[in-house]
């Protein structure tokens, strides 16, 4: 790239001090308006950028990155999850592919612990009640949610994010259980007094609240399926503050329309930004609590975000291997 500051194309708008900072370094095209590019603006990007800074609302698929101008060298995610990029056709065109783990664990964590006790207690149900001067007073038997000290938490994917949940969810009195391609150390497991499955069946048919915590690859596409939903108890509550596709929407809504699940907590959508009007109905019953995909969604947080992305620009520009390079092995 010689002396010349590499093009950054940067596909959303990004917190103003990760913009500035992006502009003192690089040669950076900011998207001010903050308007999702389309299809053929991507294509554009791809064909003229040394390196384009998309995020989780970018479809970064093999067509578009087979319309690579040669100058096209890395695509360097502002998230951690990498499902919006196809990461082996990326590789098959020498482009390298990073993302930003880590500065998004605990903020994502803390969501999923909102989201149980926000479906378990009724928090978004009883939010509403004062300001629509619907309050009449305090009585023994209205508004009753369910305890959530004692009882048994499933975590599905004990990585990162898995573990920050299941840290806070012992400080709540919950029991931990958890299935993960493998045992987390055993150090880990101690201090979590945390139960591993390897069974995931086995250890649904026994958890009062589950919640989904695995990266969305194709292996784990409906790791909640229609029948794995079967499986769980009628008292159960499911949340995901991971990735949409990681349910079977369609199969759970029915589900907790016909009452056989308590409830579910849900931050993202297989459809995502559509949300199905079954699930709105449900939210309107107060049946299901519904964030539009705010799990890391703290100013710290998109500023770390945004600072690991530019270590990973700036690290590939001077010609050394960017610290969060993804490879399709890791998938
Ligand atoms: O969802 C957000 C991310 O993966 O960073």
């Amino acid at each position: 790239m010689g002396r010349k500051k590499p093009l950054v194309i940067v596909t959303r708008k990004l917190p103003d001090v990760v913009e500035t900072r992006m502009c003192e370094l690089f040669d950076a095209r900011l998207n001010i308006e903050d308007k999702p590019m389309s299809r053929s603006e991507l294509a554009e990007a791809f064909r003229t950028a040394d390196i384009v800074v998309p995020t989780v609302t970018d479809r970064i698929d093999s067509e578009l990155i087979g319309q690579a101008g040669e100058q096209m060298k890395l695509i360097a995610n502002f998230g951690n999850g990498v499902d919006n990029i196809d990461v082996t056709a990326a590789m098959s065109r020498a482009i390298t592919v990073t993302n930003t783990p880590g500065v998004l664990t605990e903020d994502t964590a803390d969501m999923t612990m909102a989201l149980i006790l926000a479906v378990a207690r009724r928090i978004v149900e009883g939010a509403k009640v004062i300001p629509a001067g619907e309050w009449s007073g305090w009585a023994p038997t209205w508004m009753l949610g369910s305890k959530i000290t004692g009882k048994r938490l499933g975590i599905v994917g004990m990585g990162r994010i898995g573990q920050a949940v299941a840290l806070r969810a012992r400080a709540f009195g919950l029991q931990i259980h958890y299935h993960n391609r493998r045992h987390v150390a055993s150090a880990i497991e101690e201090a979590l007094e945390a139960t591993y499955w390897e069974s995931l069946d086995q250890m649904l048919a026994r958890m009062d609240i589950v919640s989904v915590n695995c990266p969305h690859t194709p292996a784990t596409y409906h790791v909640l399926s229609a029948r794995r939903l079967k499986v769980l108890r009628p008292h159960a509550i499911v949340i995901n503050t991971a990735r949409g596709e990681l349910i079977d929407e369609a199969a759970l809504t029915r589900m907790l329309e016909l009452g056989e699940l308590a409830g579910a907590g849900l931050d993202v959508f297989e459809h995502e930004p559509a949300v199905s009007p079954k699930l709105i109905r449900l939210a309107a019953a107060g049946k299901v609590t519904l964030l539009p995909h705010m799990g890391s969604a703290t100013l710290e947080g998109r500023i770390a975000m945004g600072e690991k992305v530019i270590i990973n620009v700036k690290t590939f520009m001077d010609g050394h291997r960017p610290p969060d390079r993804v490879l399709p092995s890791m998938l």
